[in-house]
């Protein structure tokens, strides 16, 4: 996922561009829709509502946008490619490359339906998720892995949103619930710690009722070393 360090600087400028106010239509740089520099290529922010929705998750995505009209909150665009210029040379010069972003390789409704607030004061992103038929597991239920992913990615962005580019150096996680497939949870992270380059994430993963604590986790997440980049 995170296969390039060099143009951090510009993926950073963008997740941090992030979108607020009541239309869900902007996304970094502005369009909700990205249209590459090759103009022959356009990607989508994935961090909209779209058909296999469900009604709850789209209440919460209308709370929040609600929540973000006076800046304490902002939405996380999301993409399911790296920008051409973002992405190191593949095998297949000449052609577009056919990586995608692991959360956003499925289809809509397939596979991680998403979409992340963050706040800055506060340092917390919060994480409503919605896990398609592809993410199945034990019969019925959400596979521990993309579950693992959405902690992941959720950490992930608290991390990077202070300002550096992180990567995963740990994720400890109990899973002390199971998850129906195709409902509706909600995952807050938070930093706890920053030591030099390390920052200290929690994540609690929840029902939308808050009744279920479906998991917690803790993650290190690693500022690159600036000598070895
Ligand atoms: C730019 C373009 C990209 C585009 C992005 C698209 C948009 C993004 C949108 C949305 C983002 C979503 C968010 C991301 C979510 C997904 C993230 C992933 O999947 S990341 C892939 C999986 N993780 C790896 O592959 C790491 C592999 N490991 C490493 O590369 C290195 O180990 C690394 C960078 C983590 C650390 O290496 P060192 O060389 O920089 O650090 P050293 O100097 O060894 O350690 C620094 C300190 O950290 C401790 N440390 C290191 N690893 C530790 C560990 N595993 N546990 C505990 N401590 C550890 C050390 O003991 C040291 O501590 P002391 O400073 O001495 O106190």
């Amino acid at each position: 996922m995170l296969r390039s360090c060099a143009p951090r600087l510009r993926t950073l400028g963008a997740l941090r561009g992030l979108t607020g106010g009541a239309r869900p239509a902007v996304g970094d740089a502005g369009p909700a829709l990205r249209l590459f520099s090759s103009e022959k290529f356009i990607d989508k922010d994935r961090s909209l509502p779209n058909p296999s929705w469900s009604k709850e998750i789209r209440l919460l995505f209308d709370q929040f946008m609600k929540k973000c009209e006076d800046g304490s909150w902002k939405r996380v665009p999301s993409y399911r490619y790296i920008s051409p210029q973002d992405s190191k040379p593949t095998k297949e010069e000449g052609q577009m490359s056919r990586a995608r972003i692991f959360s956003r390789s499925y289809d809509d409704g397939l596979g991680f339906e998403f979409v992340m607030f963050h706040n800055d004061v506060e340092k917390r992103t919060v994480c409503f998720f919605q896990g398609g038929p592809h993410l199945q597991g034990p019969s019925g239920l959400l596979h521990g892995g993309a579950l693992a992913t959405m902690i992941d990615v959720t950490g992930g962005v608290t991390a990077i949103m202070t300002g550096e580019f992180v990567m995963t150096a740990n994720l400890n996680i109990n899973f002390k619930r199971p998850i129906p497939l195709g409902s509706v949870i909600v995952i807050n992270s938070q930093i706890d710690k920053v030591e030099g380059r390390k920052f200290f994430v929690s994540c609690d993963v929840q029902s939308v009722d808050e009744k279920t604590l479906y998991s917690n986790a803790t993650g290190l997440f690693i500022s690159l070393d600036p000598e070895k980049k």
